[in-house]
């Protein structure tokens, strides 16, 4: 019987020997830990403490707010704002930058983050999840938007929490991909999925069909292809999903291959998607990455992108590396 190692043990260990490390990427790294317990308790709790339900708020993208996406969100920026490790942070559920507190002491690293994705199916029971990602910033200078419009490839960290049937917490620090299963007695996380790897190749599509009549020529001729499975021209069965939370997604993904899609659709032509760039895409596709699949907009690698605005969106294509291919193949066919 092998000894179970902890997220800290795992997060200590990687850090071992990488120049420079003070231990603060660490303990940062445990405060994210310590909002996402709280925030599985709540999620769990859920009607018996009244966090169910909309807000009678909607966010900087124009959505109503769920109770438990201002909740979340209230707890993740209480919980990094005063132990010094960060220089600022950034959310999805707020239109600003957030400030760490003048009379908190200024860390060297910024975090942006989805409190709580899947929001549509908070009241559903159905799981929902929390986003991260982590940039370096200088030393205690209060950052501005400059500092966060970076591109994906220049994240330290991403990951995200699960919060289902288990808690699981999915990390990448640019050494592979594992996961950790929250252990509710102990309120401990333990390594549970060491080393998740994609396969190239998969027989299973996730898209909301119901925005069908508005997608571009080539997601059409791909989803066409995978619908006509062994009589059409992929000559092989494509089983379909869609949880509507992406955190699910791609964990089901990293669990056992797969294509999600969100493409650019014309419902909103003005909106070039609608998944968001910083708080949703970039760290997916950082750990889609480092677990051996890909992440594209259909045209570009998601991590190239230069961001412009700290809530845009983007078009996102990601999961088996083969898959993600030929979609961008078609994309590409299309112009030529
Ligand atoms: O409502 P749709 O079109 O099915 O979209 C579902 C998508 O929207 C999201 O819920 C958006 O995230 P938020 O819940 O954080 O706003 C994704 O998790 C999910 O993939
Ligand atoms: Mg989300
Ligand atoms: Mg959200």
């Amino acid at each position: 019987m092998t000894a179970k190692v902890t997220l800290t043990q795992f997060i200590i260990e990687q850090q071992r020997g990488m120049p420079g490390a003070s231990g603060s990427f660490t303990l940062l790294l445990n405060d994210i830990v310590t909002a996402c317990k709280k925030i599985s308790h709540l999620v769990n709790q859920g009607d018996l403490v009244g966090v169910l339900g909309n807000a009678d708020s909607e966010n900087v993208q124009g959505e109503v707010q769920k109770k438990l996406d201002i909740i979340s969100n209230e707890i993740m920026v209480d919980a990094l704002s005063w132990n010094g490790h960060l220089a600022g942070m950034a959310s999805e559920e707020v239109d600003d930058l957030i400030k760490i507190p003048d009379q908190a002491p200024k860390g060297k690293y910024l975090a942006l983050f989805d409190p709580l994705d899947g929001s549509s199916n908070i009241d559903l029971n159905l799981t929902v999840g929390t986003i991260f990602s982590i940039l370096r910033c200088g030393d205690g200078a209060e950052p501005d938007m400059v500092d966060f419009l970076r591109k994906g490839a220049e994240q330290v960290c991403a990951g995200f929490v699960l919060y289902g049937p288990s808690t699981i917490m999915v990390l990448t620090t640019g050494q592979g991909v594992n996961g950790f299963t929250l252990d509710q007695e102990v309120g401990e996380f333990y390594l549970t999925h060491p080393d998740m790897k994609i396969p190239a190749d998969c027989s299973e599509f996730a898209i909301n069909m119901s925005n069908q009549r508005f997608w571009e020529a080539p997601v059409k001729r791909y989803v066409d292809e995978c619908v006509q499975g062994t009589e059409g021209p992929r000559g092989k069965y494509f089983n379909m999903r869609w949880i509507a939370s992406l955190v699910a997604e791609v964990y089901r993904i990293l669990t056992r291959g797969g294509i999600f899609m969100y493409p650019y659709d014309s419902k909103d032509p003005a909106s070039a998607g609608r998944l968001r760039l910083m708080y949703e895409a970039n760290p997916m596709a950082f750990i889609v990455e480092q677990a051996g699949g890909a992440c594209s907009t259909g045209r570009e690698r998601i991590m190239d992108i230069e961001p412009e605005e700290i809530h845009q969106r983007v078009p996102l294509v990601l999961g088996s590396k083969h898959e993600v291919e030929r979609i961008v193949a078609y994309h590409r066919e299309q112009q030529s």
